[in-house]
Formats: C-alpha cells, structure tokens, sequence
C-alpha cells in the first residue's frame, strides 16, 4: 500500500507539519517530489525572485527539476499558478489522470449490467481493489484505500456500483474543496451515458 505524501496545498493534509514545500507541491513516498501527484500548473510557473511580473518557463526551464521550483519558491515563499496549457501529449499530471479515470469509471458503471453475473461482480470488484494498489498517484491511491476500507465497493449491479463510484468521487471532489455531484441515477446517466434531452451531444 503506498505510503503518505506530503504537499501545502489547502485540501490535502501534510504529513509533516514542518515541511517547507511550495504550495500544490505533493512530496511522494520515496521524499521526493512527485510529479504525477501534483497539478502540472504547479510545475510550470514561479515568480522569480525580485521581479513583479509572473515568468513563464523557458523550454529549458520547463524541464527544470522540481527542486529547482521549490529553491525558487522557498526564497519568495511565494508561488504563481497558471492553467494548465501543455501541448495535449505531455504526460499526464493529477488532473489529466483523474478526469480519464473517472470517465472510465463512470462510464463502466453506467454500461455494467443491471443484473452481473458472478464472474462479472468478480471482475469488477478485481478492477476496484487494484486502484489503491496500482493507482499512480500515491497519495489520491492511500486515500482511496482508506475509503474503500469504511466503504466496501458496491458490485451487485448498475446503479448500486454507479452510485458507490459517484460517492467516491465526492468524497474526493469534497477533499478538494468543490461542490457535490449529484448522485440520482438520471444525472448519472445524462452525464456518462445518454446524454441531456436537449440533444446537445448528438
Ligand atoms: C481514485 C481517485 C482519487 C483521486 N484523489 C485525488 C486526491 O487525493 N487529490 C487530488 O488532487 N486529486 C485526486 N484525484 C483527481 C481529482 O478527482 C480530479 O480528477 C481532478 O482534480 C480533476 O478535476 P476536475 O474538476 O477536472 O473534474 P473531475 O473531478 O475529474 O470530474 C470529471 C467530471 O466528472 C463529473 N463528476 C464530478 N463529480 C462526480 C461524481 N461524484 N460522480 C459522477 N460524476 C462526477 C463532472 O461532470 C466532472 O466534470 C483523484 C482521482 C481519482 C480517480
């Protein structure tokens, strides 16, 4: 099970309280910074000491180390975050990786039968209890261990798991700080499986 991570964002708890690390900069297991633990904005844009202006990496600087970013951002205290705006092939970061595996998720549930066999109930669970394991931001994985222990995955067909999924999924969305999904089983469908009446996505 991986271990805890550190990071100074707000809606994550840091391990160490005396941890001086840059805002939305997550530490992993190993002590170091963890990339595909932290949003890539993060990553990209500090404000350089002694200037007003915000400094947007050079190419070179992109692939600056986080350790750099952290030097820089230890001597102001102070950090500039700016949208996400890599080239669509970069690797992923937090963000990226969440959203495609909630699509995955949701959008799985939404097509899991109403009635799954045992091997199907089988598989699904096998898929569920692999994230923690395999999933690789250490700290969203350890949470979601944690959940999973109080919550046990709910594969006994369609709407139980979509609206086990969607709980999860808040509980995370709450960690972060946004607002609750709706759980009922018609804002489910419209949003990973039929789409709205209005017939915008067809
Ligand atoms: C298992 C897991 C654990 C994670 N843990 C962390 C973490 O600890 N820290 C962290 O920073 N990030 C974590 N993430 C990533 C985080 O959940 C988001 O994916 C990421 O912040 C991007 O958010 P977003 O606002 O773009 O939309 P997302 O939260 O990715 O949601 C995508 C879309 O899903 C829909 N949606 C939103 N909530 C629900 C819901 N409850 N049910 C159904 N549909 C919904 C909305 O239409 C939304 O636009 C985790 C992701 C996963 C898969």
């Amino acid at each position: 099970m991986p271990d805890a991570t550190t990071t100074t964002t707000s809606t994550q708890t840091a391990a160490h309280s005396d941890a001086k690390l840059p805002p939305g900069m997550v530490m992993g297991p190993d002590g170091k910074p963890c990339k595909i633990c932290t949003a890539a904005r993060f990553w990209k844009t500090t404000k350089v000491p002694g200037t007003t202006t915000q400094s947007k990496p050079s190419s070179s600087s992109t692939k600056a180390t986080a350790a750099t970013m952290a030097a820089l951002a230890y001597g102001t205290n102070e950090t500039v975050t700016t949208p996400d705006v890599r080239p669509e092939n970069c690797p992923p970061d937090v963000e990226k990786l969440g959203r495609a595996t909630w699509t995955f998720l949701h959008t799985t549930a939404a097509y899991y039968p109403e009635r799954p066999t045992p091997n199907q109930r089988a598989n699904m669970l096998m898929l569920l209890r692999s994230l923690p394991i395999l999933y690789p931001c250490s700290h969203c994985a350890s949470h979601l261990d944690e959940n999973m222990k109080t919550s046990p995955p709910d594969v006994s067909g369609r709407l139980g798991l979509s609206r086990w999924l969607c709980e999860r999924h808040n509980e995370v969305n709450e960690r972060l700080g946004k607002g609750k999904f709706d759980c009922g089983i018609k804002s489910l469908d419209e949003r990973w499986k039929d789409g709205p009446s209005d017939g915008s996505c067809d």
